[in-house]
């Protein structure tokens, strides 16, 4: 039966547009981040969603084999519709995102390029991005091996110099040195950034970059010495599988001196190592980037799924009135917006401070190719520290926006399951987010150790400077309407961070050695690094409000979700601020009082705050998320696709069911 033939006129969302209170076109801009980039991003998600080669319907229902080939199939379509519309770099980008399968493609861009660009030297990058760029080589980044991921300086793969020859022999001796999980390494990428320690002259200079070609130009297969593979089926279906992580082991494969990345360190022909004047940690640049862009794909991957559960929110019926009035719609129900929409606020809030680092990033870059290293250890901090807070509550986020889904965001066509598993492995991928913490708050206990010696910390950390008044301030919030002050708010988490940072500093202090005491406080200075991180996010979204807006209403909207996104913190987070003596009991329950007020006004703009994301159905790809909230059609159809659907009588049943039940009904006649 068709979906239409159903019977029943679906619900729709019109009622709920038209109680928004705000200009959603503005709201677009200000998300997007300027008018032209709502123009482009619509382009590009029509040029897509237009499209039948990038339909993605049935992609859960494919074989891992089949949808790999789709995934080929795809990445090649999109490069020949690149060339052919002459697409910028920005619309290629896009293009990409909104084909939303993960691929080869993403590694070759968003790490192999630029690996490349940051360690390789001019010469380098002329010859192997000139070939990169046209597609003529595809890369990706082998750092990770199956014994070590996280302990970069672990890596076990050897790059020996052999200065008769003038070659590097790059080789795996031992099995927990095989290069594991590299995406694209499995079955596509003909070349890689394979980080090696560099031994020349029988001495052990560490971990390097150089670049490897792997499998053939002519027919693909490995080049002599290379064994390479899959490493097999991940989490979900459809999602990360469409991605071929891979293995890849080397036996004395031998390549030429000038593919060592030389930007960094160079190895004279006579073997002679020699380093340039740049720190080291320059040798990390590339992950600083990707951890960079993966904040953006957390508010992009977080949006979605608000995006569907608001909308799914608002057709969802349960219960009706005593009396026989009609069922309530879920989205009204006070514990289901306690939920939502701290996410709503959230999706926002990571959007902001993804902008911000971008230009951060931008900033540290320039300062960079003019020799000016000091903001360095700052931008690994807020990337480390940003890509981790954002990417665990995004997926929490996911996995929730599934129940309050009800049963239904269970099922594929919901878009959730999916979204949930390609979004997981972000905790994990370019850093597990507990080690990135301890990073932050790394950088957090040396400055505070430099303003106990007099010196003023400048960007995320100026605030500890305020020391004197930040260890004892009390809050000046009296009544639920002081939680609307930004500058309240602000003071109470600069108070909260910075006691518990100087709260781990002190208790470090009193340990045997600074690595024991370090080892021993790091649950504390895992929390001590959320407090900094979320501060910068409460900050930043701050900052934005005293932006030019445009729009009627948008600022007044984006006002009342940074409270929400604060104050559902303070909320979560009270037992930090109790104990640190930043807010008082009392005053903890007027910010909780002041957020269920925020909840009753933003509950009827909510549906236009999803809208404003701008998504096509085609990108949420979710029956439950549709636009036009025509969702039980939607979810009829859907599920007629299953394989399972195919036949009226399953496969299986003349040789299991069958039987079974002939044997059943004879014994029972017995
Ligand atoms: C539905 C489908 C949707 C599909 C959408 C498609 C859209 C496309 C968008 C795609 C976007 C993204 C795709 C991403 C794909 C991801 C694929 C994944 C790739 C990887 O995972 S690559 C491997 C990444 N590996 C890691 O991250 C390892 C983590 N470990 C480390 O970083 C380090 O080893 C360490 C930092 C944990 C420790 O390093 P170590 O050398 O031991 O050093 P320390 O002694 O701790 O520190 C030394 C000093 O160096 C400083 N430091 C450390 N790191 C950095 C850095 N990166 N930058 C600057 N400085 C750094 C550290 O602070 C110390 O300084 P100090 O001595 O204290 O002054
Ligand atoms: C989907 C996916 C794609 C990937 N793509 C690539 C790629 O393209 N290229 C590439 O090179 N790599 C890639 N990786 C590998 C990835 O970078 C590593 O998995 C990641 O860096 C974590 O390292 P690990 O797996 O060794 O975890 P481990 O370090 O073994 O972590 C295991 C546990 O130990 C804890 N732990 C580890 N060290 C410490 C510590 N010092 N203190 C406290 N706790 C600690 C962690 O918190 C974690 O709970 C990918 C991984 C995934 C899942």
């Amino acid at each position: 039966m068709a979906a239409a033939d159903w019977g029943g006129k679906a619900d729709h969302l019109a009622g709920e547009r038209a109680t928004a209170q705000f200009d959603v076109d503005g709201m677009k801009v200000a998300w997007a981040g300027s008018r032209h980039a709502v123009e482009v991003a619509d382009r590009m998600a029509c040029l897509v969603a237009s499209d039948p080669v990038f339909r993605k319907d049935t992609r859960t229902m494919l074989s891992r084999k089949e949808l790999f080939k789709d995934t080929l199939k795809k990445a090649a379509h999109a490069w020949k519709r690149t060339v052919e519309l002459h697409l910028t770099e920005e619309e290629a980008n896009l293009l990409r995102l909104y084909i939303d399968q993960p691929g080869y493609v993403d590694l070759h861009w968003v790490m192999f390029v630029p690996a490349i660009k940051g360690q390789g030297t001019e010469e380098q990058q002329k010859k192997w991005l000139t070939m990169a760029y046209k597609f003529q080589i595809i890369g990706t980044y082998a750092q990770t091996e199956l014994g070590h991921g996280s302990n970069v300086q672990g890596l076990e793969t050897t790059a020996t110099f052999d200065p008769s020859t003038d070659e590097f022999i790059m080789h795996s001796p031992t099995l927990t040195s095989s290069k594991w999980w590299p995406g694209g390494l499995g079955k596509t990428s003909t070349h890689a950034v394979v980080y090696a320690r560099l031994i020349t002259e029988g001495k052990d200079y560490g971990i390097h970059g150089f670049i490897m070609q792997l499998r053939s130009l002519d027919d693909h297969s490995p080049l002599p010495g290379i064994t390479i593979g899959d490493i097999g089926g991940k989490f979900g279906s459809g999602a990360y599988n469409s991605m071929d992580n891979g293995v890849m082991r080397l036996d004395h494969v031998r390549i030429p001196r000038d593919q060592m990345l030389m930007r960094l360190a160079q190895v004279t022909r006579e073997g002679k190592y020699v380093h340039s004047d740049v720190p080291k940690q320059l040798l990390y640049g590339t992950m600083v980037y990707v951890r960079q862009t993966i904040v953006a794909d957390a508010s992009r991957a977080l949006s979605r799924a608000v995006c569907i559960a608001v909308r799914y929110g608002a057709i969802r019926k349960q219960f009706g009135s005593k009396a026989g009035g009609p069922e309530t719609q879920v989205l009204n129900y006070k514990t289901q917006q306690s939920r939502l929409f701290p996410f709503l606020a959230s999706a926002y809030a990571f959007r902001f401070v993804g902008q911000w680092l971008k230009w951060l990033y931008t900033d540290v870059t320039q300062k960079l190719e003019s020799k000016d290293f000091s903001t360095l250890p700052e931008a690994h901090a807020c990337t480390a520290g940003l890509k981790s807070v954002t990417t665990s509550a995004t997926a929490d986020a996911i996995e929730e926006c599934q129940k309050l889904c009800g049963g239904h965001g269970y099922l594929n066509s919901s878009g959730l399951p999916e979204l949930f598993a390609v979004n997981l492995p972000a905790c994990t991928y370019e850093g597990d987010n507990v080690v990135l913490l301890l990073q932050v708050a790394r950088f957090l206990m040396k400055t505070v150790s430099q303003v106990a010696s007099g010196k003023q910390p400048v960007g995320t950390t100026a605030y500890m400077g305020n020391i004197q008044h930040l260890m004892q301030c009390k809050s000046v919030v009296n009544t639920v309407e002081d939680w609307l002050n930004p500058a309240a708010i602000k003071e109470v988490f600069e108070a909260r961070a910075l006691r518990m940072a100087v709260n781990c500093a002190q208790n470090i202090s009193k340990a045997p050695s600074q690595e024991e005491g370090f080892s021993e406080l790091s649950p504390d200075l895992v929390e001590a690094a959320v407090a900094h991180v979320q501060l910068i996010i409460v900050t930043k979204f701050i900052e934005k409000l005293q932006e030019d807006i445009l729009g009627h209403g948008v600022k007044e909207q984006l006002q009342k979700l940074c409270g929400i996104y604060a104050l559902h913190l303070i909320h979560k987070h009270l037992g930090d601020f109790l104990s640190t003596g930043c807010v008082t009991a009392r005053q903890g329950s007027l910010a909780n009082e002041r957020l269920g007020k925020l909840y009753a006004q933003v509950r009827p703009n909510a549906v236009a705050l999803v809208d404003a994301f701008d998504y096509t159905d085609h990108y949420l790809g979710s029956a439950l998320g549709r636009y036009d909230g025509d969702v039980y059609s939607a979810l009829y159809k859907e599920a007629w696709k299953d394989p399972l659907n195919e036949t009226v009588v399953p496969d299986g049943y003349q040789e299991h069911l069958r039987p079974l039940l002939k044997q059943q009904l004879k014994l029972s006649r017995l």
